[in-house]
């Protein structure tokens, strides 16, 4: 019986040295922003939506240290501004851009409220940038709702495609002309490998028939997808460029719909912290495409761990991708 128990305390230690040892044993990501890479971002203004939490976070903060002017577009501008402070902490421990050695030329940090469920949030957030910003040399899509239950934006439509494609459809849409104009300029659209279990259903685009929270969500990341391509070919010639990326399974605050008893929350906690990726570690790739010389001119392509990967068929659809762009167009009223 004692052998028995110390046999399985040992296992049990040996299994929490495992995943400590898998915890910290550095990711095989490349990070950019370390060695000579500091000033890479110097001059560039950065929009990088839902930047107060998770992987938006910590993509300001790798682009910040890299030099950039970074513009965090968030709904809440408490949370936001919390956020920012945080960030400010964490990239000039000195207290300020330019004081100290470990600043790094690091740039500038701005709060914008920008609600991806309402389309006069986007379009308000949008006039604001227009009006006081001369320039915007990357624009990253990063905000997203994942399985909440049925609801539907101020404007009428499901809340997973309204905020994670519609919302950025507009937004992307109406900020294109300043993009341009600061052109060699870059979108980085941020889906999911979970795309691969949607469809679009053209016939109820708003699950008004009947609603899956898993399927809808993998709908609006295919949807981010095809996003992605098309305008890519209608950006062909631009020196606007736009890719999309999956960051791998992340621990981020993007669980908050999904209910896990109390009593085994630890256990959830203890597998997401041993499994999961960093923060840190899931923006490499929106880093990566945001900043990196290796992937100047490189459009319409698809991104993990800093790497093209291969799409089914079914994201690479030409008259799906030009329908979808079609009806979103209708939908979020820009119909020319
Ligand atoms: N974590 C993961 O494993 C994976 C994540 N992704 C994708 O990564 C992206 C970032 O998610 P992640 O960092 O994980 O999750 P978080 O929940 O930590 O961050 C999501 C961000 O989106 C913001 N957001 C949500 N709704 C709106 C809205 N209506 N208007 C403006 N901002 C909004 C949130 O704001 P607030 O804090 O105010 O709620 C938050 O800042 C998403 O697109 C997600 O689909 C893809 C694959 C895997
Ligand atoms: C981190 C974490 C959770 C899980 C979140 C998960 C599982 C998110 C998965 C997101 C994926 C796979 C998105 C893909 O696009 C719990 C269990 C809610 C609570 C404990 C902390």
């Amino acid at each position: 019986m004692a052998a028995g128990t110390a046999a399985a305390l040992l296992a049990a230690l040996g299994g929490i040295l495992w995943l400590a040892a898998r915890r910290f044993v550095g990711s095989s990501v490349q990070r950019l922003h370390q060695g000579g890479d500091s000033g890479l971002m110097r001059g560039k203004t950065v929009l990088i939506t839902g930047a107060n939490s998770g992987l938006g976070r910590a993509t300001a903060a790798e682009l910040l240290r890299l030099g950039a002017r970074v513009i965090m577009g968030c709904r809440d501008r408490e949370r936001a501004e919390e956020a920012a402070g945080q960030l400010r902490r964490e990239v000039w421990p000195t207290g300020g851009p330019d004081s100290g050695p470990t600043s790094g030329g690091a740039g500038e940090l701005v709060v914008k409220e920008l609600d991806l469920s309402s389309l006069s949030s986007v379009r308000s957030f949008c006039q604001e940038m227009l009006q006081e910003e001369p320039r915007l040399d990357v624009l990253i899509n990063n905000a997203g709702v994942f399985q909440c239950p049925y609801m539907k934006t101020e404007d009428g439509f499901e809340m997973q495609f309204g905020v994670n494609h519609l919302g950025h459809f507009l937004l992307t849409n109406l900020l294109l002309g300043l993009l341009k104009s600061s052109a060699p300029s870059r979108i980085v659209v941020v889906s999911s490998k979970l795309y691969k279990y949607g469809d679009i259903n053209f016939e109820d685009l708003n699950s008004e028939q009947s609603y899956n929270k898993s399927f809808c969500y993998s709908r609006s990341k295919l949807a981010n997808i095809l996003f992605t391509r098309e305008l890519a070919r209608r950006l062909e010639g631009t020196s606007v460029t736009v890719n999309v990326l999956h960051p791998g399974i992340v621990r981020t605050n993007l669980g908050r719909h999904i209910h896990i008893p109390l009593l085994v929350r630890p256990l959830f906690n203890l597998v997401s912290w041993a499994f999961f990726k960093t923060p840190e570690e899931g923006a490499q790739t929106a880093v990566y495409l945001a900043s990196s010389p290796e992937v100047e001119g490189v459009s319409g392509k698809y991104f993990g761990d800093c790497k093209e990967e291969e799409l089914l068929p079914k994201a690479m659809d030409e008259s799906v991708a030009r329908k979808l762009w079609d009806i979103s167009e209708v939908m979020v009223g820009i119909l020319k």
